[in-house]
């Protein structure tokens, strides 16, 4: 099977050709645009860092997480393996009778895995491929795992990937919560980082340097935690401009999503970011860990109606089916 045929077929005409020698002299991203983001390490919290990364950035690298290197060349391999498989595979193995969804291009899916169906946009072409993991519905892959060497294996490093990855977001997300000199009770936090909640996506890129990834949105997390390849593309916005974020080996890139945005009553914002054009001729992954608010969380932030977080996904979800993408908390402001 010839690697194109694992992508959806609407891809293949856009994607680079095959034959063409894979060379990382592509003139790839505008390289004025590539910046320092601060680089938080985890052992070792700064922070007066902490709360500059979060107020002036939005986003930052972490690194020294614990995470064994063993894990993650295990979660790379098999994601890479995965999402190598033929487009009609994914579409059966990740359909219906799945606890996991595969999406890509246009079509999209909410938090807890449901389709949701764009309608039309100006800008199609967005060339990105993934499967929806919603950590507590991993278990439930163990029937179709069984028979499954491939799946199993997938099943079983994304599960101890995930413990890793909730255990990270709880530190840094107390951490984050001193800057802001919040007090939260037990409850109030555990609503809102809830792990019933807690979804990881793997991503994949085609190999093509000239069409886009992923359209420029905020996510509608807390935080997200990504784990971007050294093929690069993430950017982001400050101050009005589009940044590379440069990859960093061993780290991850943390996010700060739309409801840390309303938690820290806009003290710290969501960071708008979009995956570009990549560096490098080849295929690109990326692993991303979405930690949500339970669907009950109530939140009353001063410039917003209050609201629940199963209204804001739903609003979300009205948006993307009806202007084709996310509008987000300016829905809900209460002087729009
Ligand atoms: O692929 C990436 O690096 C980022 C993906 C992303 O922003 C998302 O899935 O919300
Ligand atoms: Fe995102």
């Amino acid at each position: 099977m010839s690697n194109s045929e694992s992508y959806p077929p609407e891809f293949r005409p856009l994607m680079s050709e095959p034959t063409e020698p894979e060379t990382s002299t592509e003139p790839g991203p505008d390289r004025s645009k590539d910046i320092d983001i601060p680089v938080l390490n985890l052992e070792h919290l700064d922070m007066e860092k902490l709360r500059e990364a979060c107020k002036d950035w939005g986003i930052f690298h972490l690194e020294n997480t614990g995470i064994p290197l063993t894990l993650m060349s295990q979660v790379k391999e098999i994601t890479e393996s995965v999402l190598s498989l033929p487009f009609e595979e994914k579409r059966t193995l990740f359909g219906v009778n799945s606890p996991l969804s595969y999406y890509w291009g246009t079509h999209t899916v909410s938090p807890s895995g449901k389709a949701v169906t764009r309608a039309p946009q100006e800008s199609s072409g967005h060339l990105f491929e993934g499967i929806n993991i919603p950590l507590a519905s991993l278990s439930r892959l163990l029937p179709l795992s069984c028979s499954d060497p491939k799946l199993e294996s997938f099943r079983v490093v994304m599960e101890e990937y995930g413990k890793h990855v909730t255990r990270i977001i709880v530190t840094l997300f107390e951490a984050i919560i001193e800057t802001l000199s919040l007090e939260l009770s037990g409850n109030q936090k555990m609503s809102y980082l809830s792990e019933s909640t807690g979804v990881i996506r793997v991503q994949r890129y085609p190999q093509c340097t000239e069409s886009p990834g992923l359209e420029a949105h905020t996510d509608s997390s807390v935080i997200s935690i990504i784990n971007q390849d050294d093929v690069g593309g993430l950017e982001f916005m400050k101050d009005g401009e589009w940044f590379n974020v440069k990859p960093l080996a061993n780290s991850f890139v943390i996010g700060l999503g739309d409801m840390m945005q309303v938690i820290s009553d806009e003290e710290y914002k969501s960071v708008l970011h979009k995956v570009g054009k990549r560096m490098k001729k080849k295929e690109r992954y990326s692993i991303v860990y979405f930690v949500f608010p339970d669907k009950e969380c109530m939140f009353k932030p001063s410039r917003y109606k209050p609201f629940k977080f199963s209204e804001f996904e739903a609003q979300v979800k009205l948006d993307v089916e009806t202007h084709g993408s996310k509008i987000g908390l300016s829905k809900f402001l209460s002087n729009p």
